[in-house]
This record gives C-alpha cells, structure tokens and sequence, in this order.
C-alpha cells in the first residue's frame, strides 16, 4: 500500500487536566475523501486545530505525505501541502476576487514569479495569471476582478476553496463546509467538492449532514468524548452500535436511527 498522504498516530491532548484527543489513530489515503464526525464537543475541531498546528498534541505524531510534522509551525505546513477552510468565511471582502486567490500561493516554496517576489495585487503578473487561470479551471473565471463582497455567499464559499487551493494542497481539511447555505446552494458546493476531489487533493471534511457525509465522503472516523469509535465505509456507519449510542444515548443503541 502506497503511503497514506495523511497519518494520525496516538494523538492526545488535555487542557487543564481534560483530556480532550485520547489516543486517536486513523490515515487519510491519497486521494481519499474522509469525514471526520461525532456529536457536540467530540473533539473534531481539536483535531484540526492539532493536524494544522495551532495546538501541539501533548503525545502522539502526526505524518504528513509520510514525513513527521510534529514541530512544523502552521505556515510550514501550508507549505508541506496542507490547507485548511473554515466554517466562516475569511475571504478580504473588499478586494477582488482574484487577489483573494493571489492570496492563496503566498504559503508556496514555488510562489508564480519567485519565492520572494512581493505580493503584487495591482497590475499583471505571474501570480495574477496563474490565479485567474485557476480560477477558470474550476468554472470561477467570470468575476476576476470583482470585489468579493458583492458577491453572493454561495460563490464567496468556492471562492475561499480556491483560495485554498492556489497553495497547491495534497491534502484539504474542510470545516462544515456547506455550513451558511441552502439546498441549491449546498448541491453546488458538493459538485465543487467533486471537482477539487477529481484533481487528486485529498479530503478530510468535518460535516454534520449525514446525507452530505454519505455522498462526498468514502470513509468516516467517528469521535466521542476525544476517542475514536468508528473507522470505516460512510455507508455502515449509522448501523454501528457505538455510533447509534453516541448520538442517541444507550436507550437506542440496536434501534435504526438516523444520525445527524
Ligand atoms: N483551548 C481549549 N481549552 C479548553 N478546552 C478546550 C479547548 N479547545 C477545545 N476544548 C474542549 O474540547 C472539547 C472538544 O471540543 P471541539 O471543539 O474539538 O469539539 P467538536 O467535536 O469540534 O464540537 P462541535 O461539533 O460542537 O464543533 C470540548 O469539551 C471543548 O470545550
């Protein structure tokens, strides 16, 4: 088997005395699309404020496309090949869409136009070309030069993915990303999604839609109270009797519940 792009090994953290992450193991194999669920408080943003590098895990290792990044600050691993989009948007309003995106390969060794060219937001560029090229690649190119909070919530959503992925990441770690918008809305997004997936960019998606969960993802790892309960196909997790118990409480567990 080919090295996973993603590996959590052992991982806990406490804070004052509760352990928060307890002894959490899973992979996220190249390519893959992996949800990461559980209930309120389970420890899933946690795990991404570890894997991105706001917190450090108290034990534990986290690889990343096979190398240890335990010490590596946030910024380093951006540049290892790691992205992350929030649940809020965190989009510059009032510049444009393309250099919002511009924004997005300031992380790279490889930035269009050298390592240490200055961000150039007026006027052409490698950087603007490349942005408004991938931009275009992924259906975006009719609002270059647009100032993104004109636009609707829906597009500034896409637009902050791209902006993710003009860091060129191997791996994209995506927080509630349908969180804010409505079915069409949310319809649209999943087939963006698809498309990133379709590029090779692997997925790890904290989502608490289980029917968004069952259609993106391929795998799901389900926390509770800091501890891994579940590790396999998206399609067998609401029949699994830990997970029913997590969600609904040991009266239900055996019952064919939905878990949302
Ligand atoms: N910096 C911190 N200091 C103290 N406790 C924290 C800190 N960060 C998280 N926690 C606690 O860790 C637990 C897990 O929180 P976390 O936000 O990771 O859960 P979650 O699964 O993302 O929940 P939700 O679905 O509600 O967003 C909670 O009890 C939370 O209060």
């Amino acid at each position: 088997m080919s090295t996973p792009i993603l590996s959590v090994e052992n991982l806990s953290i406490s804070f004052g005395g509760l352990t928060v992450i307890d002894d959490v193991s899973f992979i996220a194999p190249e390519g893959g699309r992996v949800a990461l669920i559980g209930p309120n408080g389970a420890g899933k943003t946690t795990i991404f404020n570890l894997l991105s590098g706001v917190y450090r895990q108290d034990k534990g290792h986290i690889r990343l496309g096979g190398a240890l990044i335990d010490d590596a600050p946030s910024r380093a691993r951006i540049g290892l090949g790691m992205a992350r989009s929030f649940q809020n948007i965190r989009l510059m309003p009032h510049l444009s869409v393309v250099e919002n995106v511009m924004l997005g390969q300031h992380s790279r060794a490889d930035r269009p136009g050298g390592m240490w060219a200055p961000l150039k937001l007026f006027g052409r560029s490698p950087a603007r070309d490349e942005a408004e090229a991938l931009l275009a690649d992924m259906g975006l190119g009719t609002w270059p030069g647009q100032e993104v909070a004109t636009l609707p919530y829906g597009i500034r959503k896409k637009i902050e993915l791209v902006r993710a992925l003009a860091a060129r990441p191997r791996l994209l770690l995506l927080d509630e990303p349908a969180a804010g918008l409505n079915g069409t809305e949310t319809a649209e997004l999943m087939a963006f999604l698809d498309r990133i997936a379709g590029t090779g960019v692997t997925l790890l998606v904290v989502e608490h839609d289980m029917s968004l969960v069952r259609s993106l993802c391929d795998t799901a790892v389900v926390l509770n109270f800091g501890r891994k309960i579940y590790d396999g196909p998206t399609a067998e997790v609401q029949k699994d009797p830990q997970v029913l118990e997590a969600y609904l409480g040991p009266r239900h567990a055996g019952e064919d519940a939905h878990v949302a």
